[in-house]
């Protein structure tokens, strides 16, 4: 569980998030949604103390964010940060076994070669990870993520570079992930999406938590217009159709 209370985070002389409060249980995929710029890379960084807060305790586990070393979060969380840069051409296996720290080299290899089989990739494995697509690259990565087995993890647009099946189907491993015990924050701009797969949606607006809850109470009618600009529906189920026509610009 993430517990943060009264959160600022200050970018140069700008406040980018305020008096942010928001329990994250563990259990459940938890998406956090908002405009560009709205702070959910910032508060994705604070929670993996990546990024200092200006005032306001982020709790992990149990314990002040402040207090752990940095061998102890490593071992507690994972992140996947918004810009996935790959170094070195390095085969896939090796770079899903780069999240298997404290596994003696075989044991790594297999535990990364089962996370390669989730992620679709096991006849890949021995590619070298330039050679692969821009999908396939993102998907070493997610599966190197998940061989750390972590218990909390935190990853910044997940999705991205994944084609439609990938996209669910990513959002079904993190679920499981969550079922599992772990605690799992995405941040994420498919809405509709978001609403079908996450447990609770958080939604930021320039700064501000401004909504929360399941989807339905999350994206409300207000929510939708005032911070989406946008119009939508939610039908059966979690299913949001959102209304093709955009609304014009600040009609809020
Ligand atoms: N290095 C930086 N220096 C100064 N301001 C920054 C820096 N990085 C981000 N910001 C500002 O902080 C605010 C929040 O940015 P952040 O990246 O957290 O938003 P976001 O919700 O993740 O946006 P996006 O959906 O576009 O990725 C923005 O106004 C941005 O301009």
């Amino acid at each position: 569980m993430i517990d943060i209370r009264n959160l600022d985070i200050d970018m140069g002389r700008s406040r980018v998030v305020s008096k942010l409060t928001a329990r994250f249980e563990t259990g459940r995929l938890h998406a956090i949604i908002g405009p560009n710029g709205a702070g959910k890379t910032s508060l994705l960084k604070a929670i993996c103390g990546l990024l200092p807060s200006a005032a306001g305790t982020i709790r992990l586990a149990g314990h002040d964010l402040s207090a752990l070393s940095l061998q102890e979060r490593a071992r507690l969380m994972a992140y996947l940060p918004q810009e996935r840069t790959i170094a070195w051409d390095l085969k896939a296996i090796d770079i899903a076994a780069l999240g298997c720290a404290g596994l003696s080299a075989e044991d790594s290899r297999r535990h990364a070669q089962q996370q390669l089989v989730v992620m679709g990739l096991s006849d890949k494995a021995e590619n070298s990870v330039f050679s692969l697509s821009g999908g396939q690259r993102a998907r070493v990565l997610l599966a190197r993520l998940l061989a750390t087995d972590a218990k909390i993890y935190c990853l910044d647009e997940p999705l991205t570079a994944l084609d439609p099946a990938w996209q669910r189907r990513m959002l079904e491993v993190l679920k499981a992930r969550a079922v599992q015990g772990c605690t799992v924050i995405v941040s994420i701009h498919d809405i509709g999406l978001a609403a079908q797969f996450a447990d609770d949606l958080w939604v930021l607006d320039q700064g501000r938590l401004v909504a929360h809850g399941v989807p339905e109470v999350a994206l409300s009618d207000d929510v939708l217009r005032q911070v989406f600009n946008i119009t939508g529906m939610f039908t059966d189920g979690r299913h949001l159709r959102i209304d093709p026509k955009a609304l014009p610009e600040h009609s809020a």
